[in-house]
């Protein structure tokens, strides 16, 4: 079938809306209509050219929303007229990675990911004879994409495309890194470096799970309204500060932050984020994600005194065990994600949406097919 999509076809060029070429499902495989997909920063850097896995010519996007419309041989957990939000940590349940029950690392079909095509090795995707690349399994810039059932977690039939569709990233990555990577308790103090769509999150699900300090930390002051809207106790603009930024974090949280967690993907963040931590038990959190040949560092001194450096993908979350719930979590009332959409806008103006990012004039932009 000829579906309408967004083509990175070069590292750093803006994409070009086009019409492509889509093979049907094949076994295990299920095709998805996209009704809505945000922009992570993930997706910026990647089409940047700083994702050492980066492919060209490739469809990006991968937090969306959509519905069945067509399952392959041997689907039996679908059908056509489910919704589903695609999922680019899948979760088989049978690796021995699911089965260890220690991680939401599924491995079942990681390496044909990275590389940009379908289980099988193949693509679905082609434009003008030429394959074009999947992009995290997922490939969601796209109003029809194939994605393996074991990547779709089924959602209940009420949830708004245009809002749930965040929960394919960044919402279940903040709140996971919270409750499944931290396991942050009440009356802890947390900081958070960067106050983008994934940072948001971590703030509201420590507020959820009752911390005591939520810090936030960011140099845009355009973010702090919200931050403080969804849980931030104190605003830091790291420009504003006088003398070490680590320093002040310390004196702030009285000795320094039980968990801290960065979400910009800049690894000198890293640094502070694990030096601000609490002498003998504070956990930092790696969120965000470096470009191709950064490397992080401390003085091997800030591990022996007891801070732990970790880090996660995609919260923690079991993909089709966890996005349901908080699908309804997000029904209920429990979560906010209504704020964190700053603009819906036709696929069509995908570049547009990467430039506000790039500004920082939005935490999310959805687009709609
Ligand atoms: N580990 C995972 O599973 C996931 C990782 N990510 C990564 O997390 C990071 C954040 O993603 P988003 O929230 O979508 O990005 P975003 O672009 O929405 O937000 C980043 C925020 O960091 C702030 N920032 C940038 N430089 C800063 C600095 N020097 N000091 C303080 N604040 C600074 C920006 O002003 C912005 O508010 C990215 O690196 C992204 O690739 C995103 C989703 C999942
Ligand atoms: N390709 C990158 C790795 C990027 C990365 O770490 N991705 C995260 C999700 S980011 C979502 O917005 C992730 O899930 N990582 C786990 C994984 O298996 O990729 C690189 O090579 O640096
Ligand atoms: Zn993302
Ligand atoms: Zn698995």
């Amino acid at each position: 079938m000829q579906v309408k999509a967004a083509v990175a076809f070069q590292a750093g060029k803006p994409l070009e809306i086009t019409t492509v070429d889509l093979a049907p499902p094949q076994a295990g495989e299920v095709l998805v209509e996209i009704k809505a997909t945000g922009v992570c920063h993930t997706d910026a850097y990647t089409l940047s050219g700083a994702d050492p896995e980066g492919l060209f010519p490739a469809i990006l996007g991968h937090e969306g929303a959509g519905v069945v419309v067509e399952v392959g041989a041997g689907v039996t957990t679908l059908k056509a007229g489910d919704r589903v939000i695609p999922l680019y940590v899948p979760e088989c349940r049978n690796c021995d990675y699911c089965l260890s029950g220690k991680t939401n690392l599924c491995q079942a079909i990681r390496l044909t990911q990275g590389r940009g095509v379908m289980p099988d090795g193949s693509s679905r995707f082609s434009y003008q004879g030429e394959m074009l690349h999947h992009y995290m399994g997922t490939s969601t810039f796209a109003n029809y994409t194939v994605v393996p059932e074991i990547a779709l977690a089924k959602i209940r039939p009420d949830a708004p495309f245009e809002k749930v569709c965040l929960i394919g990233c960044g919402v279940t990555t903040g709140i996971g890194a919270v409750i499944n990577t931290a396991k942050v308790e009440v009356g802890a103090n947390v900081v958070v470096f960067g106050l983008g769509g994934v940072g948001l999150n971590v703030i509201q699900a420590a507020r959820m799970v009752g911390a005591n300090q939520i810090v936030g930390i960011d140099i845009n002051p355009a973010k702090r309204a919200l931050a403080e809207k969804l849980g931030m106790t104190h605003f830091v603009n790291p420009q504003e500060v006088e003398g070490d930024l680590v320093a002040y974090l310390v004196d702030l949280t009285k000795g320094g932050a039980d968990y801290s967690f960065e979400c910009t993907g800049n690894v000198n963040l890293m640094r502070q984020a694990l030096e601000c931590c609490h002498k003998g038990w504070g956990v930092s959190v790696v969120v965000g994600v470096a470009g191709a040949g950064q490397e992080i560092a401390t003085r091997p001194f800030q591990l022996v005194t007891g801070r732990v450096w970790k880090g996660t993908a995609f919260g923690g979350a079991k993909g089709r065990t966890d996005v349901p719930k908080i699908v309804d979590w997000y029904m209920e009332g429990k979560i906010n994600i209504d704020d964190l959409v700053s603009n819906v806008m036709p696929i069509d103006r995908v570049n547009d949406a990467f430039d506000a990012m790039r500004r920082g004039e939005v935490i999310r932009s959805i687009l709609t097919f």
